[in-house]
């Protein structure tokens, strides 16, 4: 058996004075499609967090490509690799273009970056032209949301991690943003980790499910 992308023994997490994720074991296969479904404050956000290299787990053991992640440097090193779209993604008070070019340029990566930006806008759905010059102030929620998701896809992380990507946006632009995170599977073999509420998608679109449970208080 290949090794996995992301594979966790008793992980677990507290935030001060409440136990937030506790999890016998995870695996994902490179290229998979993990589906995070459970009711609110079931720990969904915080295990994206983790496996996006932002928190360290407080028990367990969390192994990235067959390697175990132990120190914030590597984690630090691991984030170029994984990327996470936050439930309520901030934008940069700039133009679509600064916001989509923005990891590009922090990590001095600028080789044809006007074409890389256009294309990450095409994958969501939004015209390059009539888009890139457009301040972050003359945005719908769903296209704010869809600007946000072509900052990480430009990116090409070998893991994308979607914390409720379409939650309250509208029918057209949640069908968008589901079409672009399955083409970055489908063209580039991204691996996806999603958490979302539409079980009815998850289930379709995903190799596993993990469901999760109610912690005590
Ligand atoms: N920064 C924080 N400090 C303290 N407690 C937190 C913090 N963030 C989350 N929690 C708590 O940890 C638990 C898990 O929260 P988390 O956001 O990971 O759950 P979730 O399943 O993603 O919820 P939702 O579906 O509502 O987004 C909840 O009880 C929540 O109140």
């Amino acid at each position: 058996m290949s090794i996995p992308l992301f594979e966790a023994h008793g992980l677990s997490f507290r935030y001060p004075g409440r136990p937030a994720v506790a999890l016998p074991g995870l695996r994902v296969a490179a290229g998979d499609i993990l589906g995070l479904a459970g009711p609110n404050g079931t720990g969904k956000s915080t295990l994206l967090r983790i496996l996006a290299f932002l928190y360290p787990p407080a028990e367990g053991e969390l192994r990235f490509d067959g390697r175990s992640v132990t120190s914030e440097a590597q984690r630090a090193r691991l984030r170029r690799q994984v990327t996470l779209l936050p439930q309520e993604p901030r934008l940069l008070s700039r133009s679509v273009w600064h916001n989509v070019t923005y990891g590009l340029r922090v990590r001095g990566d600028k080789q044809n970056i006007d074409e890389r930006a256009a294309e990450a806008l095409d994958m969501v759905g939004l015209e390059p032209s009539r888009f890139l010059s457009r301040s972050w102030r003359q945005l719908s929620g769903g296209e704010a949301q869809r600007v946000a998701l072509a900052a990480r896809l430009v990116l090409r992380p070998r893991a994308l991690i979607l914390d409720e990507p379409t939650a309250s946006l509208d029918a057209a632009s949640a069908e968008r943003i589901r079409q672009a995170a399955l083409a970055a599977r489908q063209e580039r073999g991204t691996t996806l980790i999603i958490a979302s509420h539409d079980l009815r998608w998850l289930d379709t679109v995903s190799d596993h499910v993990l469901h999760m449970g109610d912690y005590p208080e």
